[in-house]
C-alpha cells in the first residue's frame, strides 16, 4: 500500500481514480479485480457488467475491500428510480447515480429516498454524456452547446439534493465556480496523452482534469485494455501524487 494516496482516516484510498469494469462476465471481471488494490483505486460497475453479474458481483467486489460506484444511470418515473437507489444503497454501493434529464422530481425523489437509509451511498446524476457533441445534441431536438446544457443540467441537480454529477472535464472548472468546491465532479472521457478516444468525445488527461476542478476520475479502457494495466494505473496515480505534492 502507499501511504501517500491512503486516507488514512478513513482507510480508503485517495486517490481519485475509479477503474471501469466494464467486462462481459463476473469470471473477468473478479479476475482483474484480484489484481488491483482497494488502496489505489476504486471500482466502477456499468450496464454491461451488472446485466452480466447481477448484484451478487457488486457485494463481491465490496466484500473485498472496494469502493463501488454503481452506474446503472436510473432514469424512469420518480418512484421507480427512488426505489432502485434504495436497492443499491442496500448493496453497499459507495455511490449511484441518475440521469439529470429525468428532472427535479425524479432527482429529489432519489435523493429523499436515501436520504431514509442508514448507509447512503453518494448520489450524482449524469448531464451529457461524454461521448456526445453538439451533433449528437442536436438530433435528439437539443439545440444548445454540451457545455450550455451540462451547466444547466448541473444546476438543476444541485437544485434537486444530490451531491454531484458526471459530466467531461472540459466543463469542471466553470461548474466548480459555479457550484461551489463541495458539489462534486465525476469525470469520465478520460484519456492518455497517447491513448485513442474511441467513442468519447469530450476528452481529456488525467492530470488536466484534475488542474480543471474534477474531483474523480472515470478510467476503463485506457487501464482495462492495457497491456499492463497495473502499470498504467499506478503512472497514472504517481503523476496525481506528483501534481498533488506541486501544489502543496
Ligand atoms: O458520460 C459518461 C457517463 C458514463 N461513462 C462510463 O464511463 C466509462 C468510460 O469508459 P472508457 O473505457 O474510459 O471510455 C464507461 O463505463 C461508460 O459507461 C462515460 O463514459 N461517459
Amino acid at each position: 500500500m502507499n501511504p501517500l494516496i491512503l486516507d488514512n482516516a478513513a482507510g480508503v484510498t485517495a486517490s481519485p481514480v475509479l477503474v471501469a469494469l466494464d467486462f462481459a462476465t463476473a469470471d473477468a471481471a473478479l479476475a482483474f479485480a484480484t489484481r488491483l488494490d482497494p488502496a489505489e483505486c476504486r471500482l466502477k460497475v456499468g450496464k454491461e457488467l451488472f446485466t452480466a453479474a447481477g448484484p451478487q458481483l457488486v457485494e463481491q467486489l465490496a466484500a473485498r475491500g472496494f469502493q463501488v460506484f454503481l452506474d446503472l444511470k436510473f432514469h424512469d418515473i420518480p418512484n421507480t428510480v427512488a426505489q432502485a437507489c434504495k436497492m443499491a444503497a442496500d448493496l453497499g454501493v459507495w455511490m449511484v447515480n441518475v440521469h439529470a434529464s429525468g428532472g427535479r422530481r425524479m432527482m429529489s425523489a432519489a435523493a429523499d429516498a436515501l436520504a431514509h437509509c442508514s448507509q447512503p451511498p453518494l448520489l450524482i446524476a449524469v448531464t451529457v454524456l461524454t461521448s456526445m457533441e453538439a451533433a449528437d445534441l442536436a438530433e435528439i431536438g437539443i439545440t444548445v452547446s454540451p457545455h450550455e446544457q451540462v451547466l444547466r443540467l448541473a444546476q438543476l441537480t444541485r437544485d434537486s439534493g444530490l451531491d454531484g454529477v458526471v459530466c467531461s472535464a472540459q466543463e469542471a472548472s466553470e461548474l466548480k465556480s459555479l457550484l461551489g468546491q463541495d458539489f462534486k465532479l465525476v469525470t469520465p472521457g478520460i484519456r492518455l496523452a497517447d491513448s485513442a478516444a474511441d467513442d468519447q468525445r469530450r476528452v481529456m488527461t488525467p492530470v488536466a482534469a484534475l488542474e480543471a476542478g474534477a474531483d474523480y476520475l472515470v478510467i476503463g479502457r485506457p487501464i482495462t485494455r492495457a497491456e499492463d494495466p497495473l502499470g498504467v494505473l499506478s503512472d497514472i496515480n504517481a503523476d496525481i501524487r506528483a501534481w498533488q505534492q506541486a501544489r502543496g
